[in-house]
């Protein structure tokens, strides 16, 4: 539950000297997420281009000459087109993408994703209902590697079933997180280089973790936080990141970090159409604190790639929002004592901003007003209510596990069958009273 199991911990207070987190002045997008509500208001002139100058960032590709599809971008549109394109818009988001349509926004995947529907064209729906049933077990992937799926059409390519033996694999093409940090390439095959909406600025979620196993409410948790924000911020979502811990975080429970990345990436590409995996705390040498995570996905995103193309340009980029998800129980840790050093809380949630899953039993909002930092930085904090709640542990799903008991529909297939495979958690030790007492 905090990073004090790290055989090089040294506790903040007694430890000033830690390696300080990136100035202010390199994070462009530091506009707080409220206020909510007010923000979409009809009344509420809002223009990108035209708001807070800290936000907008300098880099234009062409010397700030606008393009032909810029100027078009810019005529005014009246209040009543504003709001009927939002509309539009809001709706067009709420509908669920049809598995076909998990295509990702940036051209580096494209063909990735070609090879995805080709090969979901080819299968029969028999094949799949048949697939979609199955937890495989070794033996059973033996016995499907022989079988064949045809159309019966000769032109067509015969597909083995084992091709195809689990909905949620990772699609053929998707580039895998590195197991070395010599090798290691930040993942952007999901980021969205261009903002949609002209009214918005651009956010990216990060979650930060042991995911050790990753389940449905890890994933869930993304998916909540998208519709608040879309629904009470001015901002729009460009792109979602799983950053699992490194091993030094030495938390019980914790599977070797290569598994934890591999599962999040199993239960990433095929679930969802937005959220990524990144390595890189993971192949950190030592632990690394959350405010210097988060530091990462701001040069990655906003000092190396100049941020996200605003919405119809193909040459001014505006700094994205990098924003910290957490579940209420997270948060709750940042008052225990020599946990986290003030000055990464004040980083974390003055320069960058968090968004807080309320967890079942714990009373965020109080929390908030107790915490001094928390309540200095509140414009910058998202709760988000759980309208359904969900309280899969990770920690009782490893006990499950350990039982030989089922875990089926707690997380996806995909990730179940990586379990069984590498036998992850069959052999854990961790003491039982404990896991039943989370
Ligand atoms: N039931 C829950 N409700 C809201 N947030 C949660 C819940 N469970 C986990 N989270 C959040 O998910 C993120 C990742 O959690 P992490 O894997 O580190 O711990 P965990 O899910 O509590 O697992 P474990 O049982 O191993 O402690 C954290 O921000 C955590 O607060
Ligand atoms: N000082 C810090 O930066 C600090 C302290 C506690 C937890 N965390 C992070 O919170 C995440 C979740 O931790 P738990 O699994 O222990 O709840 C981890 O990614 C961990 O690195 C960071």
């Amino acid at each position: 539950m905090d990073p004090t199991h790290d055989p090089d911990f040294q506790p903040p207070s007694t430890h000033p000297k830690i390696q300080p987190p990136v100035s202010p002045k390199l994070i462009p997008n530091r506009k707080p997420i409220q206020p909510y509500v007010l923000s979409d208001d009809e009344n509420e002139e809002f223009n990108v281009e035209e708001d807070d100058g800290c936000l907008i960032d300098p880099i234009s590709l062409k010397n700030g000459k606008a393009t032909e599809s810029e100027s078009s971008m810019s005529l005014p549109i009246t209040r009543h087109e504003r709001a009927t394109r939002r509309k539009e818009q809001s709706l067009r988001h709420k509908i669920p993408k049809k598995a076909t349509e998990l295509e990702s926004s940036s051209t580096s995947s494209a063909s990735a994703s070609e090879d995805v529907s080709d090969v979901e064209n080819a299968i029969s729906d028999t094949a799949l209902s048949e697939d979609a049933d199955t937890v495989a077990g070794a033996s059973r992937m033996d016995r499907r590697e022989y079988s064949t799926i045809s159309s019966g059409n000769a032109n067509e390519p015969m597909i083995h079933s084992f091709q195809i033996a689990d909905l949620e694999e990772v699609p053929h093409g998707i580039p895998r997180q590195a197991t070395r940090l010599e090798d290691y390439a930040f993942p952007t095959h999901r980021l969205k280089t261009r903002l949609t909406d002209p009214n918005k600025y651009p956010l990216v979620i990060v979650a930060c973790g042991s995911f050790s196993p990753i389940t449905y409410l890890h994933l869930r948790m993304f998916e909540m936080a998208l519709d608040d924000i879309r629904d009470s911020t001015k901002f729009e979502v460009v792109g979602g990141y799983y950053s699992p811990v490194s091993d030094n975080y030495s938390k019980p429970g914790l599977a070797p970090s290569v598994h934890r990345v591999r599962m999040c990436e199993l239960a990433c590409e095929r679930t969802s159409s937005w959220l990524m995996v990144d390595a890189w705390e993971s192949l950190q040498p030592r632990y690394t604190r959350t405010a210097l995570v988060l530091d990462h996905f701001n040069y990655e995103i906003n000092i190396k790639r100049g941020g996200i193309f605003k919405a119809g340009s193909t040459t001014q980029k505006i700094g994205a929002k990098i924003m910290l998800l957490a579940g209420g129980d997270l948060i709750e840790s940042m008052g225990e004592p020599n946990v986290w050093a003030d000055r990464d809380l004040h980083h974390i949630l003055g320069n960058y901003g968090c968004l807080i899953v309320e967890r079942t039993g714990s009373d965020v909002r109080s929390f908030l007003l107790s915490h001094d930092i928390m309540y200095e930085h509140r414009k910058n904090i998202l709760v988000i209510k759980q309208l359904i709640y969900n309280d899969i542990s990770s920690t009782k799903v490893r006990l499950f596990i350990r039982r030989h008991m089922s875990v089926r529909y707690l997380l996806p297939n995909s990730v179940i069958r990586y379990i069984q495979e590498h036998h992850l958690y069959v052999n854990d030790k961790e003491p039982v009273k404990v896991v039943l007492n989370k």
